[in-house]
């Protein structure tokens, strides 16, 4: 067989990635190993969101009290709450194969495929194909510690939690990341006994101490969270997982119905056997590639979305596909596509966001920048409907009065993140966005204080006015 494009992995890089080479050339092979359906719907955003919205209706109705709303302690329907994140799944599973199954039937391959040379893959199903140009788009799987194997069923990763038929008496997560962090609060919130394991003091994506401070102390003081905990290897015992560890010289151990191992992701490359290929491979094995134009060290192989290590995020797996497809299309020739400002959410609650330039960007690439710290505590909106936990850092630049960036924890981060990012994008003065209209009362309002106290720090504004009444209390 031979085609102009093949690209390995149907996922969101991948269909992306799809859509725009075929309108350069019918000559494209989208080549599948599983059941495909993506990541995002099947394992990733969507289900963990479905398990998320049920955790928040749950502690709706446990904080109702503080308005004067009485009830009684929610009964948690374990079988009801996962049928519902199934059965959405699978809507949305069903919905991207639908897409997918609309594309004429030449293109697309059901098999593994890998690499016997530059420009040859051999399918598991005995055929070889060679191609002009490929596109390795094949997503990441978890990286679990090779010894918690031996737990067997009692291991877990998102992939099964999302096949559960109802929730488990009691879960180990392992990790504090964005996947432990977001599942293990979620399972928590809705009964499940969750202990989070973590070998030091961090949370989910943040990297400036003062909001990772505030984060831990609003976790732990709701979950049991062991930070800078040594954990034994895990031990099966009949149908649970015995889990010893030491934490500040103590040791503990308790059992669990199981082990859900949220340590990380790794591209999957490494059954794709890159060493019989030229590519130059970076220290794990990932081949080297440019962010703009998705290019591998040898010029008619590009690779988009959790397959290179970058950004495992939806968006940046979208766009790696759609330049990756449009270079592909266009080869010999090729483009360099700008890309957007980061923007990261975790849907915890209260949700946490790193836009622009977090701390850790800042201080690596040895850019001034100046900071403000502001506390959600006593913000209007956010304490008239009891929201009132949140803290952020905001950076600017000194020199230009350009905003930066921003780590926050704080209600509905999901939205202020957007309107940071897209200042950031925008390259807008911290002047500019306080131009802006804001409205009152809403959280907003305390992104304005925010943004007052920066530029003051930036010796290019007024100091603000303490509890400053302009647009009404709370502001
Ligand atoms: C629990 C969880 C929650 C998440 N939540 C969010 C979120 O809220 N927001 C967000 O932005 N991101 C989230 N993400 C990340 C997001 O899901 C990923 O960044 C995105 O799905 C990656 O898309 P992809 O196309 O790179 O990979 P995938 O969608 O995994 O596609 C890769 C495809 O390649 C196939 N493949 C692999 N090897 C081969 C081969 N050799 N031959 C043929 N086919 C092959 C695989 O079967 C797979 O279908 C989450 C991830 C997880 C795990
Ligand atoms: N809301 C979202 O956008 C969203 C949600 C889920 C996942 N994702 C994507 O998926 C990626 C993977 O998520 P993740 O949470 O698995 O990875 P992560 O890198 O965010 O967190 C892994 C954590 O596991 C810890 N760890 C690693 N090995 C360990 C060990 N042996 N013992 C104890 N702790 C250990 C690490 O210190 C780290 O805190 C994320 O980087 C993110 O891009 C995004």
């Amino acid at each position: 067989m031979k085609t102009e494009i093949a690209i390995i992995g149907a996922g969101t890089a991948g269909l992306s990635a799809y859509r725009q080479a075929r309108k350069r050339t019918d000559s494209v092979l989208l080549i599948e190993a599983g059941p495909g359906g993506t990541t995002c719907a099947r394992a990733g955003c969507m289900p963990s969101k479905l398990l998320i919205a049920a955790a928040d209706a749950a502690h709706a109705v446990r904080v109702a009290d503080v308005f004067g709303v009485r009830t009684e302690p929610p009964r948690i329907d374990g079988v009801a709450v996962m049928r519902r994140v199934r059965e959405e799944r699978d809507r949305f599973v069903r919905l991207t194969l639908e897409d997918i199954e609309a594309f004429p039937a030449r293109h697309r391959i059901s098999a593994h495929a890998r690499f016997v040379d530059d420009h040859r893959l051999r399918l598991d199903d005995g055929r070889e194909l060679e191609a002009e140009r490929i596109i390795i788009a094949t997503g990441s799987s978890p990286s679990i510690p090779e010894p918690w194997r031996a737990l067997g069923d009692r291991l877990v990763a998102n992939e099964q939690v999302f096949e559960w038929r109802s929730l488990p008496e009691s879960v180990a997560v392992v990790g504090t990341g964005v996947i432990g962090l977001e599942l293990g609060q979620a399972l928590h919130r809705l009964g499940v006994r969750v202990r989070l394991f973590d070998k030091g003091r961090s949370v989910g994506l943040l990297k400036d101490q003062a909001v990772i401070d505030y984060a831990l102390r609003l976790f732990e003081d709701e979950m049991l969270w062991s930070a800078e905990s040594e954990l034994e290897t895990p031990q099966r015992d009949g149908d649970q997982v015995l889990l010893r560890w030491t934490q500040g010289g103590q040791s503990h151990q308790e059992r669990f119905d199981y082990l859900l191992a949220a340590t990380g992701r790794r591209p999957n490359v490494s059954r794709l056997g890159l060493e019989n290929t030229g590519l130059k491979l970076d220290k794990h094995g990932v081949p080297e590639f440019d962010r703009q134009t998705l290019r591998c060290s040898l010029d008619h192989i590009f690779i988009a979305g959790d397959a290179d290590g970058e950004l495992p995020l939806l968006h940046e797996a979208a766009d790696d596909g759609r330049f990756a497809g449009l270079n592909a299309g266009r080869y010999p020739e090729v483009r360099r596509y700008p890309r957007r400002a980061g923007l990261q959410i975790l849907f915890s609650d209260p949700q946490i966001a790193v836009v622009g330039a977090g701390s850790a960007v800042l201080e690596a690439a040895g850019r001034p920048y100046r900071e403000a710290g502001l506390s959600f505590e006593n913000q209007g909106r956010s304490r008239v409907i009891n929201r009132n936990r949140g803290f952020a850092k905001l950076y600017g630049c000194p020199h230009s009065g350009r905003f930066l960036g921003a780590e926050l924890i704080a209600p509905h981060a999901e939205h202020l993140a957007h309107l940071l990012a897209w200042s950031v994008q925008q390259k807008l003065k911290v002047s500019t966005m306080l131009d802006m209209p804001f409205y009152h009362p809403v959280i907003e309002e305390g992104l304005r204080s925010g943004l007052r106290s920066l530029l003051r720090n930036m010796q290019m504004g007024e100091e603000p006015v303490p509890g400053c009444m302009d647009c009404g209390p709370g502001g």
